[in-house]
C-alpha cells in the first residue's frame, strides 16, 4: 500500500518503521510546513498530528477521496463534521482514541465491568491516566473513551477532569517523563477496591494497530471503528 503520513513526529516515525517492515511504501510525510501534497499517490493516509490540525487534514483527505485513519486526540468537537463530510464524499474514515489491540480489548473489559457494577452503588468510580510531559491534551482520548464506556452503562451524569461531583466520574491526568500511556479505572467501596489497568510499554502497539486499520480500510466506504476492524 502507498501510505501518506500526516504528522511526522513520535507516532509518524514509529508508523513509518513498522509500515516499511510490513512491505508498505511511505509516499509522503506531511508536517506543519508542508506546502504541496500529492493526494493522487496515496492509497491511504494516517494522521497523528496535533489537536488543532487533525480536522483540517482529515477534511483534505476526504475531499481528495483518500481513506483516512485518524489517531490524533483532542479534536473531537469537530468529529460530527468529519462524519458528515465522509458521508457526503462517499469516503472512508476511522478514528480511534487508541489503536493498540490491547487497549481495544481493555475498552470491552471496561464496558463489561461497568455493566456488572452498575447496581452496586456502594462503589465509586475514579480514573487516572499518565502520559509523557509533551502531551498537549488532557484528559487523554483513551480516558475519554473509557469514561464514555462507563457512562453508557451507569447512572453517572458525566466525566470531569480533576475533582468531580458525586454523580461525575473524576479523571486524574498526570504528566510524567516519557511515559507512553497508562490508564486505570478504579471502583472503591469502604471495604475493598477493584482496579483495571492498561500499561503501554512503548508506542509500537499504537502504530501497529493504526497500520492494521489502514490495511483493513482500503477499498471500503463509510465511517468505522476499531471494533469493526478487530471484530470485537
Ligand atoms: N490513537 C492512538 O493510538 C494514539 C494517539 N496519539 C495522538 O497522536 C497525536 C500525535 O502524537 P505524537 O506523535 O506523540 O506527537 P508529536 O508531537 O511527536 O508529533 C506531532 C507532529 O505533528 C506535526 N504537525 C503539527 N501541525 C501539523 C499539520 N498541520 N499537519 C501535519 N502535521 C502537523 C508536528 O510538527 C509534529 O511533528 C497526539 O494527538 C496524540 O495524543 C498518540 C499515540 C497513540
Ligand atoms: O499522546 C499520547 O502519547 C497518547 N495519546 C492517546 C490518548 O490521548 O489517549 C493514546 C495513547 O494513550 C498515547
Amino acid at each position: 500500500m502507498n501510505i501518506a503520513l500526516f504528522g511526522y513526529g513520535k507516532m509518524g516515525k514509529m508508523i513509518e518503521t513498522l509500515a516499511v517492515r510490513r512491505g508498505h511504501q511511505i509516499v509522503a510525510t506531511i508536517d506543519v510546513d508542508t506546502v504541496d501534497i500529492d493526494f493522487a499517490r496515496m492509497d491511504v493516509a494516517i494522521d497523528f498530528s496535533m489537536p488543532d490540525s487533525a480536522f483540517g487534514n482529515i477534511s483534505k483527505c476526504l475531499e481528495h477521496q483518500v481513506p483516512i485513519i485518524s489517531g490524533t486526540t483532542g479534536w473531537l468537537a469537530d468529529f460530527d463534521k468529519a462524519v458528515q463530510l465522509c458521508d457526503e464524499k462517499d469516503g472512508a474514515f476511522i478514528y480511534a482514541s487508541n489503536f493498540s489491540l490491547g487497549v481495544n480489548v481493555f475498552f470491552e473489559l471496561n464496558r463489561q465491568l461497568a455493566k456488572m457494577m452498575a447496581q452496586l452503588k456502594q462503589y465509586s468510580i475514579s480514573m487516572e491516566e499518565i502520559h509523557h510531559t509533551q502531551k498537549l491534551d488532557a484528559p487523554s482520548g483513551t480516558a475519554i473513551t473509557l469514561a464514555e464506556g462507563i457512562l453508557d452503562h451507569t447512572d453517572y451524569a458525566a466525566w470531569k477532569l480533576g475533582d468531580a461531583a458525586e454523580n461525575e466520574i473524576p479523571i486524574h491526568s498526570k504528566r510524567i517523563g516519557t511515559v507512553p500511556g497508562t490508564h486505570t479505572v478504579d471502583y472503591s467501596s469502604a471495604v475493598d477496591s477493584i482496579e483495571i489497568k492498561h500499561t503501554a510499554h512503548n508506542r509500537e502497539g499504537f502504530a501497529l494497530g493504526a497500520i492494521i486499520a489502514a490495511e483493513w480500510l482500503v477499498g471500503k466506504t463509510g465511517v468505522f471503528t476499531m471494533k469493526d476492524v478487530l471484530g470485537l
